[in-house]
C-alpha cells in the first residue's frame, strides 16, 4: 500500500537553517503583498473562460456581459469622475476588482500599503500593438525566431516553420543595441569580485563557450540557496560575452527571472508564434 505521508517523512531533506527556523518556531508562511493582475488587451481580445458543457450563445453572451480589469476600468471611468483622476496601474490602490456577475471596480474600504498591481500583455498582443499590423507582427516573429535559429546553425525551415515574407531585420536590430566597451567595462569591474565558486564555474563555462576548447560537457546546471550569488555570476558572465562580442541567447521560464538577467527573454515569447499560444 502507498502510504503518502510517510513516504513524505521518508523523502524529506531538513536543512540546517530550516530546522533552526522550527526549533525557534518562527513563522513559515507570511503575505506580504497584495499582487493585482491587470489585463491589456486590444478590443475584443480579452481571454474568455467557459465550461464545455455551456452553449455557444451563452458563451457569447457571458463574454459580452463580462468585464476584463481593463474594460471594467474604461466602464468605471464613465460613470464614476472621482475614477478619472487615476491612470490605470493606480486604480487597484483606490478600487476593488469584484468578482460577481458583471465584474466591477469599487471603491476600495481599507487601504493596504503594500499592493503591486501587475501588467498582463499576451506577448501577441504586445508585438501586434506595437507594430500596429497583424501581418507585420507574423513577420516579425518569424524573423525573430530565424535569427536566434541562425545562432545555433539552423533556420526556420528545420522546424518546418515558414521564413519571414519580407525583410524585417531593421526591427529587430534593436535587441541588439548595446555598447560594447561600456559591457565589457561592467565585466571587468565584477570579475574581480567573484567569489572562488563563482569563479570557478565562470571559468568553466567561458571555456565551454569557446568551441575550439576540448571539454568534457558543456551543459551546466548552477543550483544554491536563495542569495549564493547565482544571478550575479551569470550576469558577470552574459556581461562579459557581450563585451567580447558573443552573441547569446538567455531565456527563462517566466518574466521575473527574465527581467534580472541581462538581455534575457521569457520561453513563451519565443514560441509563442508558431503555437499561438
Ligand atoms: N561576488 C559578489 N560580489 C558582490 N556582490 C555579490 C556577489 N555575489 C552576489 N552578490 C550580491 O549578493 C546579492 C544576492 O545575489 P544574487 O541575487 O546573485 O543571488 P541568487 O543566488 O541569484 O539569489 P536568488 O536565488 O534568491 O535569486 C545581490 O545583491 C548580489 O549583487
Amino acid at each position: 500500500m502507498y502510504n503518502e505521508i510517510q513516504m513524505f517523512l521518508d523523502v524529506r531533506y531538513v536543512s540546517a537553517p530550516e530546522a533552526m527556523w522550527r526549533i525557534y518556531t518562527f513563522e513559515m508562511h507570511d503575505m506580504s503583498h497584495a499582487i493585482i493582475k491587470l489585463f491589456v488587451h486590444l478590443p475584443n481580445m480579452q481571454q474568455v473562460y467557459f465550461n464545455t458543457n455551456s452553449t455557444i450563445p451563452d458563451v457569447v453572451e457571458r463574454a459580452a456581459t463580462q468585464h476584463t480589469t481593463l474594460t471594467g476600468w474604461f466602464a468605471l471611468n464613465t460613470q464614476d469622475e472621482e475614477a478619472r483622476q487615476y491612470t490605470y496601474v493606480q486604480i487597484p490602490y483606490n478600487y476593488v476588482w469584484k468578482i460577481t456577475q458583471t465584474r466591477i471596480w469599487v471603491e476600495r474600504q481599507r487601504h493596504f500599503n503594500r499592493i503591486i498591481p501587475r501588467y498582463f500583455v499576451h506577448p501577441r498582443e504586445d508585438y501586434i500593438r506595437r507594430l500596429n499590423d497583424n501581418d507585420l507582427a507574423y513577420n516579425y516573429a518569424l524573423a525573430y525566431i530565424n535569427r536566434y535559429l541562425a545562432l545555433q546553425g539552423k533556420s526556420n525551415r528545420d522546424f518546418q516553420l515558414l521564413l519571414p515574407t519580407e525583410p524585417v531585420e531593421h526591427l529587430i536590430e534593436d535587441e541588439y543595441d548595446y555598447d560594447q566597451s561600456e559591457e565589457q567595462e561592467i565585466a571587468n569591474r565584477n570579475i574581480p569580485l567573484l567569489n572562488q565558486e563563482q569563479r570557478r564555474i565562470f571559468t568553466d563555462i567561458l571555456l565551454a563557450v569557446n568551441e575550439n576548447e576540448r571539454v568534457s560537457h558543456r551543459l551546466f546546471f548552477i543550483k544554491g540557496i536563495g542569495g549564493a550569488g547565482k544571478t550575479f555570476l551569470l550576469n558577470t558572465l552574459l556581461t562579459y560575452l557581450l563585451g567580447n562580442n558573443h552573441r547569446y541567447i538567455a531565456i527563462c521560464y517566466t518574466g521575473i527571472p527574465a527581467s534580472l538577467l541581462k538581455m534575457a527573454k521569457r520561453f513563451i515569447l519565443l514560441l509563442c508564434y508558431r503555437f499561438h499560444f
